[in-house]
């Protein structure tokens, strides 16, 4: 039994089955199974399914993000909003259906013709994280759905009750129970079964980059396309032309949504010289002014760290940085309670940050910005750069050589100019280097659910 708390008061909100290893593989078996009338259904009807979906999910939108902020802390606001966010993919994804295009090629003799066609992969097996539990799997299940797979998930221990509520509605939208299903329990467990079976052809996750390496190992046992959606650690330039106030508030946005539990939130800032104390005064005005509680309440604005594990990292890497030498500029402090399993940060800023200490090179995912500073641009890059992964970047500048030298030099897979929420349905997110193989969302992210398959017709006419 999994026992889902609220992270901002510690009580129990359900608890929620564990599947046995057979009910894992008879949902395996199924899944594989509804495959052959699932993608033999026409296009159209998959996309009116999915577009059913998305309405009915509509309706429910309340309900959903108040499960969700119950069982992740995030504010309201931004349970209604992940709602939205995940209708989105559901959406796009329903006209992609309709737009999977193969091709003809002129063949190489008169007697030959040669037809190229995409075809689904097959059954879609799918592990999210706790941050996201809607738009993680919705722009996951739609694009494959879409494409006429199957589709299979397991949710974060976590927060599994929004991931279980949007599969229910997808039932109630028409979309058949063996063509969409979840399975909850142990990561490692669920993730051995996964990457063993050969009934899945395509495995999908989005989590840390250590769980990621392994099940990419792990695939090669049956060797499974994968898509790995992974850590990040984001660095903000601010140019020295840039408009502070406007950089200011971006980099709000960007670093305190989700609590800073977001993988594209800026974790490190990069600040000119020349502008140094001027942005370091207003960011720091901005955070201390941001209340910090339960998502429930309206004057929230940043919410409960998930667990004890992520919050003693975050603890653990302002005490570093602070040992190292980095000035408090606010923040440093917390409101924890053992007994209940609640864990809050408040919004700390540090200056005079380096790139030895360890919150300048792993992912924080709190509510903590440390700044550094630049003198010449080549050097903002080396420092953005110096990273293993490469998932979002952002920087601040009007002038336009500034931007695109940045844009051309960042290793990043997503960039944000004067731009602190680059994210959405339309366009293709992923990282780089550590931070993952292939893209969600966008005319990108239906391609991973599709195979292409050539077929050379002879002794034609
Ligand atoms: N790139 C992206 O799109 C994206 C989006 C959201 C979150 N993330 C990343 O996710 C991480 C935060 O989520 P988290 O703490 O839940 O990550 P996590 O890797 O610990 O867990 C993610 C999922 O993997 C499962 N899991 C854990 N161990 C497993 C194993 N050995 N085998 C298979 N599955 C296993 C968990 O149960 C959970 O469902 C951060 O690193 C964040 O950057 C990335
Ligand atoms: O945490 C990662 C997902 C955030 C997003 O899609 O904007």
């Amino acid at each position: 039994m999994i026992n889902v708390t609220n992270p901002a008061t510690g009580a129990l909100i359900s608890q929620v089955l564990e599947h046995t290893e057979d009910e894992i593989k008879a949902k395996l078996e199924n899944g594989e199974k509804a495959f052959e009338t699932w993608s033999s259904i026409n296009a159209h009807a998959r996309s009116r399914l999915l577009r059913n979906w998305s309405a009915i999910i509509l309706k429910k939108k309340q309900e959903i993000a108040e499960v969700m902020t119950l069982e992740n802390g995030k504010l309201l606001k931004e349970s209604l909003g992940e709602v939205d966010y995940a209708v989105s993919y559901i959406d796009w994804y329903s006209e992609e259906a309709i737009r999977i295009y193969g091709r003809t090629v002129p063949a190489s003799a008169e007697s030959k013709r040669v037809i190229i066609s995409r075809n689904p992969v097959g059954l879609v097996a799918a592990i999210t994280p706790w941050n996201f539990p809607a738009a993680m799997m919705t722009r996951k299940a739609a694009p494959a759905l879409a494409a006429g797979c199957t589709f299979i998930i397991k949710p974060a221990e976590e927060t599994p009750l929004t991931t279980m509520k949007l599969i229910e509605l997808a039932h109630e939208a028409g979309i058949p129970e063996e063509v969409i299903q979840y399975v909850n329990g142990d990561g490692a467990k669920i993730g051995s079964l996964f990457t063993e079976s050969r009934s899945v052809r395509k495995l999908t996750f989005t989590g840390s980059t250590p769980v990621g390496k392994l099940l990419i190992k792990n695939s090669a046992q049956t060797v499974k396309n994968v898509t790995m959606e992974l850590g990040g650690h984001a660095p903000l330039i601010v140019a020295k032309d840039a408009d502070i106030d406007f950089a200011v508030k971006q980099t709000v946005l960007s670093k305190f949504r989700n609590a800073g539990q977001t993988c594209i939130c800026a974790n490190r800032v990069i600040v000119h010289e020349d502008i140094l104390d001027a942005f370091s005064e207003k960011i720091t005005e901005a955070a201390a002014g941001l209340q910090v509680g339960n998502g429930l309440v309206e004057d929230t604005d940043v919410g409960p760290i998930i667990n004890k594990k992520g919050f003693e990292k975050i603890k653990s890497q302002i005490n570093d940085a602070v040992e190292k030498g980095a000035e408090v500029l606010t923040g440093n402090a917390y409101s924890a309670n053992e007994e209940k399993g609640t864990y809050f940060v408040y919004p700390t800023v540090l200056k005079n940050t380096e790139r030895d200490m360890t919150i300048m090179q792993e992912e924080t995912f709190g509510p903590v910005l440390p700044i550094i500073s630049f003198k010449e641009l080549d050097e903002a890059v080396a420092l953005a750069n110096d990273t293993a992964y490469g998932l979002a970047a952002y920087f601040f500048t009007n002038d336009y050589r500034v931007g695109t030298y940045l844009h051309d030099h960042l290793d990043f897979g997503i960039i944000g100019w004067n731009d602190g929420a680059p994210s959405g349905a339309h366009v293709p997110f992923g990282g780089m280097k550590e931070s993952g193989l292939g893209r969600e969302g966008g005319a990108e992210g239906i391609e991973p659910y599709l195979e292409t398959k050539y077929l050379s017709i002879g002794n034609h006419m």
